[in-house]
């Protein structure tokens, strides 16, 4: 038997929490083999709530789940962690843009990031998925100045996946025919979806749109979708994504710790390192390939002039926020 590993999730009597933790202790992200033990924080007024969940995840007899800890302290959540998926924060709502929750959520990441640095074991792989995710990773990570920055990420897994199902429907294709699709940039209505990588089992998608004569339909229906894809949600449902949320936190994870697909490669938000003239300093959405916890950028894709202005637009904005949390970041 394999020794457990221990995932802190914060946040956890959230909605996303709710939609993640049942699936975690299945074995969806780590794998059927896998010994877990689920280290779960939410607020002390969540506390009441946090135990329903334990109960109900003791109530399915998950083979491969081995403890669960319910605290309101992070120093008890994120000890000796070795996964850290941080949700715990506001969501939006409707008419909010992401960068509004900075101040109420910021502050979180700040104090969150100081005890993972205390507490967490050293190889800890973090995700964060409170909004505004990107900003939010930069401010736990400079804050938790012993801990590899490389092992610091936040979500742009959504909107991966959300482009990838755009562009099967599009084209009636299979979702798992389209590779090498990639959302550069920010979680947030400046990201750029480029699909002008993607590929449908080996042909390029949009030679496939051109032969179609919907050369138009990337930049004036399907970059615009998938940028409001969120708020879509919200609209619709009057709650922000959890499930499908949830699901890419797994993904993103399973592909980090793991593998990432045969010949694909994964949208991961990490450290900028000057790659496609993105400056270190921010956390960006960059196309990535992992391996047993490691991941590394896809370098030396030819950028279009225009996809290098939604580039810039969306490194310019993270700027933006970076200098509204100055004061956060160590
Ligand atoms: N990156 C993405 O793709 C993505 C997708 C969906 C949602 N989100 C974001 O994820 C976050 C959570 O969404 P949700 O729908 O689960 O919200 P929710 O309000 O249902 O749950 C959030 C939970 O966090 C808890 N919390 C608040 N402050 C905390 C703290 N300091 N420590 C620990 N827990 C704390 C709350 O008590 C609550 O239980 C939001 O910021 C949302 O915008 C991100
Ligand atoms: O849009 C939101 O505020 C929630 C989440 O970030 C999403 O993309 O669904």
């Amino acid at each position: 038997m394999k020794a457990p590993i221990r995932i802190a999730v914060t946040g956890a009597a959230g909605q996303i929490g709710y939609n993640l933790l049942f699936r975690i202790a299945n074995g969806d992200m780590l794998g059927r083999e896998q010994p877990i033990i689920l280290q779960l924080l939410d607020i002390t007024p969540a506390q009441q709530a946090l135990r329903g969940v334990a109960m109900e995840l003791e109530d399915c007899a998950f083979p491969m789940l081995q403890q669960i800890v319910t605290t309101d302290d992070a120093r008890v959540a994120f000890r000796d962690a070795e996964v850290v998926l941080m949700v715990g924060a506001k969501p939006r709502s409707k008419g909010m843009e992401r960068k509004d929750l900075l101040e109420a959520n910021g502050a979180i990441f700040s104090e969150q990031g100081r005890i993972l640095n205390e507490v967490a074991a050293r190889h800890v792989k973090v995700l964060v998925v409170g909004n505004p995710a990107n900003t939010n990773a930069l401010i736990a990570m400079k804050n938790a100045s012993d801990l590899d920055p490389h092992n610091f990420s936040a979500m742009m897994r959504l909107d991966h996946n959300r482009a990838i199902t755009q562009i099967a429907l599009k084209l009636f294709q299979p979702i798992q025919d389209i590779k090498k699709m990639v959302i550069w940039g920010n979680h947030s209505g400046t990201q750029y979806p480029d699909l002008s990588h993607a590929e449908v089992r080996g042909r390029k998608v949009i030679e496939i749109l051109r032969q179609n004569g919907w050369e138009d339909w990337s930049e004036k229906e399907f970059i615009p979708t998938v940028q409001k894809r969120g708020a879509a949600v919200i609209e619709a449902r009057g709650l922000s994504s959890a499930a499908s949320a949830a699901n890419a936190a797994i993904g993103h994870i399973h592909d980090w710790l793991l593998h990432s697909h045969h010949n694909d490669w994964v949208t991961m938000s990490v450290p900028s390192d000057g790659s496609y003239g993105i400056p270190e300093g921010v956390l960006y959405g960059f196309p990535v390939i992992c391996r047993n916890g490691h991941y590394q950028i896809v370098k030396d894709l030819p950028i279009s002039e225009l996809g290098h202005k939604h580039m810039m637009d969306s490194y310019n904005e993270l700027l933006g926020e970076r200098e509204l949390v100055k004061h956060l970041l160590k």
